[in-house]
């Protein structure tokens, strides 16, 4: 691993290829591994990845492995709000099928909160125990014993001292959990990171959105479908390029539609801003973007346009 083979000799026969889910309490550096695992971007790829159960956060292929992300997002904010309460319920079958767990802490550190999410984790799926932040550690005589109570704890699989900040060890990481993926060939090209999954992740920014700003009332059989998704290059030099978006949030009823939109058009305004600003982050471009609303009513094509404020 520590010498990635090109993995164009990869063939499918030795290919392996798994879901992983980074889980742990808040603050402890999931985000952090996250993203060193993954690389620099974040991607959240094709259709295949859109199912109920998984959210895709990123993947890596490296050497024959492709090693496959999924978010958790319940697990981080356990009691927050009612759209969270709902997501626990997923989150709990999201990570009952991986095929490894990271479980991260603090090394030589485990709370009330830590055991809350531990407890969450089923026996049946191999977990390791990530003490993560190592280098805050002073004495290093000190992580052995506390190694040994955590042993006590659960039947991890292995016990991974280190700390997300530091390259090597985050390469070493991957040698370790590259055994735990089943040998099966990959799902994703291999540098997977089009259009395509910049087009998926805004859909999912804009559901992630509407669910939280709607809270419990919208059922989850709403969708989001992108109509455009066009790229412009910079005007001038030192801009970001645009992007353009046009989305339809396809609902049941009236009834939810009118919830969608808001009093005065309110809602999907602030559904349109929320998605705007954040995918202007995670794309670093200027993004545009407008929101339509549709019932979905068999023969009627009951059709309003609304078109959200604030872009420019
Ligand atoms: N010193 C040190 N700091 C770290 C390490 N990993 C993460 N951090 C820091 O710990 C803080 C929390 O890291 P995050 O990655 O945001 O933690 P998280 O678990 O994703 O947090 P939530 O999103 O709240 O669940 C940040 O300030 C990181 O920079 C590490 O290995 N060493």
């Amino acid at each position: 691993m520590n010498e990635p083979i090109d993995s164009a000799t990869a063939s499918p026969e030795s290919q392996r290829c798994g879901l992983v889910a980074i889980v742990g309490k808040p603050n402890v550096g999931k985000s952090t591994l996250l993203n060193a695992l993954v690389g620099q971007k974040i991607s959240i790829t094709s259709r295949k990845a859109q199912t109920t159960r998984h959210r895709i956060t990123g993947m890596r292929t490296l050497g024959a492995t492709q090693f496959v992300f999924v978010d958790t997002p319940g697990f981080q904010t356990l009691h927050a709000n009612a759209l969270n309460r709902s997501l626990n319920k997923t989150v709990v079958g999201a990570v009952s099928d991986v095929d490894l767990i990271l479980f991260v802490v603090e090394a030589g550190s485990f709370t009330a909160a830590d055991e809350r999410v531990l407890k969450l984790l089923g026996t049946g799926i191999p977990t390791v125990l990530i003490a993560n932040k190592l280098d805050h550690v002073h004495r290093r005589a000190d992580i052995a014993p506390w190694l040994q109570e955590m042993q006590q704890k659960h039947a991890f699989a292995e016990f991974v001292p280190m700390s997300a900040k530091n390259p090597k060890d985050v390469e070493r990481l991957f040698g370790i959990c590259e055994k735990y993926l089943p040998e099966q060939p990959w799902w994703y090209d291999e540098d997977e990171l089009t259009d395509r999954s910049e087009q998926f992740l805004a859909s999912e920014m804009v559901r992630e959105k509407l669910f939280r700003l709607t809270g419990d009332e919208l059922p989850y059989t709403s969708t989001v479908v992108i109509d455009k998704f066009a790229e412009e290059p910079p005007a001038k030099k030192g801009q970001k390029r645009l992007v353009k978006i046009a989305a339809t949030i396809v609902v049941e009823r009236d009834s939810h539609k009118a919830m969608v939109i808001g009093d005065k058009g309110e809602r999907i305004k602030r559904i349109g801003t929320e998605t705007r600003q954040e995918l202007e982050k995670l794309m670093d471009a200027k993004v545009f973007i407008e929101l339509w609303v549709k019932v979905r009513s068999g023969w009627a094509d009951d059709e309003a346009r609304v078109r959200s404020f604030g872009y420019e």
